[in-house]
């Protein structure tokens, strides 16, 4: 059989491989405008704290490969190939519509690796690839909006969270607040009428719910450093709050907005947060990121069927 040949865009947000492409890389994500030397250094140690380089970009393409490989193995009439697409550094999504081209791609999905939908972030990626693909005429692409409430995604994490309480002792189990974040995002974007909080919220109600966990909290993090106001509350000040208000002993934090061991997670949660729990005499927990795990990339899978289902492709 000649199997139909689509091809797989993976977006995600992309990280500097080495020391020298930070500079490049936050400039990037500054939209041009060189960082400050004082910023520089701070990204600079942050990432040097984590082991001078993120993990991300190896994740990334596990993850982008390990999707194709098993898309390949549940289709006997498609093939799929992948193309990994970066935000803010190359291979570019713009690269990645290009080679698709050169390739005779002609038909492709597109899916961002982060679960919930906004106007600053998934929507981006996709408008960058389909605003390539059409200058090119390239490939028809399908997008892949959300995934938030994929049940294979609700049952990753609702296990991963289910093993850190079994790892408490009892004194904490009873006594412990669970904490379900995602990246902050500008206020605005909420009079804008953006979905992505009350998605966050969907996320952390289903996995309440299936999980039986109780106290169960929304908060947000890693918020940028600009003079208009994040979403919060941030998940540092949440922990004072509920700690001064319950005197909860365990923290166990939910990073879900993230799906990779990276900069966000490996620092803003395993430092920040740390720091937060230290000074409270209590303990931080933090479940297993979904990386390249043969459970996440069933429900990417299963997330891109879904689409191509719909679209009766
Ligand atoms: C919504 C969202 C996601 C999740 C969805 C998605 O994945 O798309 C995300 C993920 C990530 N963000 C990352 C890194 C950074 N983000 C920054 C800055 C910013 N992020 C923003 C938003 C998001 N970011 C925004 C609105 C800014 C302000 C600048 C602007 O107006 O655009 C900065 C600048 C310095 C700082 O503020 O820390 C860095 C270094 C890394 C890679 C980590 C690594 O390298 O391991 C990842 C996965
Ligand atoms: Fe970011």
């Amino acid at each position: 059989m000649v199997k139909k040949k689509i091809g797989l865009l993976v977006m995600a947000y992309g990280t500097p491989r080495s020391e020298e492409e930070i500079e490049p890389y936050y400039t990037h994500i500054r939209r041009g405008r060189k960082p400050s030397p004082e910023a520089l250094k701070d990204l600079t140690d942050r990432y040097a704290a984590i082991g001078g380089v993120s993990p991300l970009a190896k994740i990334t393409e596990q993850q982008a490969f390990g999707l194709e490989k098993t898309l390949n193995g549940m289709y006997e009439d498609k093939e799929f190939k992948a193309y990994i697409g970066l935000k803010h550094i190359d291979p570019f999504i713009e690269d990645a519509v290009q080679q698709m081209k050169a390739d005779g791609i002609e038909e492709a999905v597109g899916i961002v690796l982060a679960p919930h939908f906004s106007t600053f972030s998934v929507k981006s990626y996709n408008n960058r690839a389909q605003v390539e693909t059409e200058k090119i005429d390239g490939p028809k692409f399908t997008f892949i909006e959300s995934w938030y409430d994929e049940p294979k995604f609700i049952d990753y994490w609702v296990k991963e969270i289910a093993k850190v309480y079994e790892s408490m002792p009892k004194h904490e189990q009873e006594n412990a607040a669970l904490i379900v974040s995602a990246h902050s995002l500008p206020e605005k974007i909420i009079a804008m009428g953006d979905p992505y909080p009350k998605q966050l919220e969907e996320t952390a109600a289903l996995i309440a719910k299936q999980g039986n966990f109780k106290n169960v909290y929304v908060g947000w993090q890693s918020e940028g450093n600009t003079p208009d106001p994040w979403i919060g509350p941030d998940v540092q000040d949440l922990t004072r709050e509920l700690y001064e208000q319950h005197s909860y002993q365990a923290f166990v934090y939910a990073p879900l907005g993230f799906v990779a061991d990276h900069l966000e997670v490996l620092y803003d949660n395993d430092y920040e947060c740390k720091v937060v729990t230290d000074e409270l005499g209590v303990s931080y927990y933090r479940p297993e990121m979904p990386n390249a795990k043969d459970e996440f990339l069933q429900c990417l899978a299963t997330v891109v069927a879904k689409r191509l289902n719909k679209e009766s492709l």
